[in-house]
């Protein structure tokens, strides 16, 4: 699987994918109006897969909806130096009437990349994704676990579809609780492969969860926010070799502080 991959050990030279600094994010006017980030700075390297953990309600997913775009923050900036970012929901959110394919085919489409090119990358992504022979089916015929599967393939034909002025730019993969719908052995079994996934893409992934032994599992930083309104407090590196079960104790115990301290203020 190395045509997908376009070289994926040569980390471009820019410094980051994305840049948040001091974002403040409000819904709603007056005394109605709810504060969910206030203040917040995050930089995401090339390549990095960062975990963004916290409390419910501490605005995790509007940290995502404003770096893809789909919402403006309040005030505070946000620099994207990547092609446009890719989103991935709890829900897998397919078309139901395209077979899997169809539905990985579909952001290629939208960018007018040319048919037979579009087949090729499409075999290439379900084959990653170890659904190469399902491309015919429809969503419905599929499991969870496997619906899932085809909506990573799919956001990776969006992060990594590189022509024309992205082509130069890193990829950018936001996830929203991707698994947390899931059953656990499914959800062990995604895990593994979106660190293999990502290991041969060299996308950088933001991951949203609020779980913290898959957000040490899977990052290489876990970054823990506030309660609402959200900014960082604390992150940490996950070096190889790191003593994991440890690290879990030590942000849960983080956790419970951030949660208890909200809850008494
Ligand atoms: N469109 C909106 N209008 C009004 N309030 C909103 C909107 N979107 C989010 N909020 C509020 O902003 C806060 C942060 O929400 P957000 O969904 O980002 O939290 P989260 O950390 O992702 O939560 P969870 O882990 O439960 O999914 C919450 O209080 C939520 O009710």
């Amino acid at each position: 699987m190395t045509a997908t991959l376009e070289n994926p050990t040569a980390k471009p030279a820019t410094e980051h994918a994305v840049r948040l600094a001091g974002v403040h994010k409000s819904f709603g006017q007056g005394q109605r109006s709810v504060v969910a980030l206030a203040g917040l700075d995050l930089d995401v390297a090339p390549g990095e897969f960062v975990c963004l953990l916290g409390a419910s309600g501490c605005g995790k997913s509007t940290v995502l909806n404003l770096i893809a775009g789909l919402d403006k923050p309040t005030a505070g900036e946000i620099e994207l130096n990547s092609s446009r970012p890719a989103v991935m929901f709890q829900e897998a959110a397919l078309m139901p009437w395209l077979t899997a394919a169809a539905n990985v085919e579909l952001p290629l489409k939208l960018a007018g990349v040319s048919r037979s090119a579009r087949k090729t990358r499409t075999g290439e992504l379900l084959e990653l994704v170890r659904l190469g022979g399902v491309g015919n089916k429809r969503p419905h015929e599929l499991s969870g676990g496997m619906r899932q599967r085809v909506a990573l393939a799919r956001a990776l034909a969006s992060a990594l579809h590189t022509s024309g002025e992205s082509a130069s730019r890193p990829s950018l993969l936001l996830m929203d609780e991707p698994f947390s719908a899931l059953d656990a052995i499914t959800r062990d079994v995604l895990q593994a492969e979106l660190i293999r996934v990502w290991r041969s893409t060299g996308a950088a992934v933001v991951f949203v969860t609020h779980d913290v032994r898959e957000a040490v599992r899977l990052g290489e930083r876990v970054v823990l926010l506030s309660s609402r309104p959200g900014r960082v407090v604390q992150e940490w590196q996950v070096g190889e070799g790191a003593d994991e079960v440890a690290l879990v104790d030590t942000i849960n115990h983080r956790l419970r502080e951030v949660i208890s301290s909200h809850a008494a203020a």
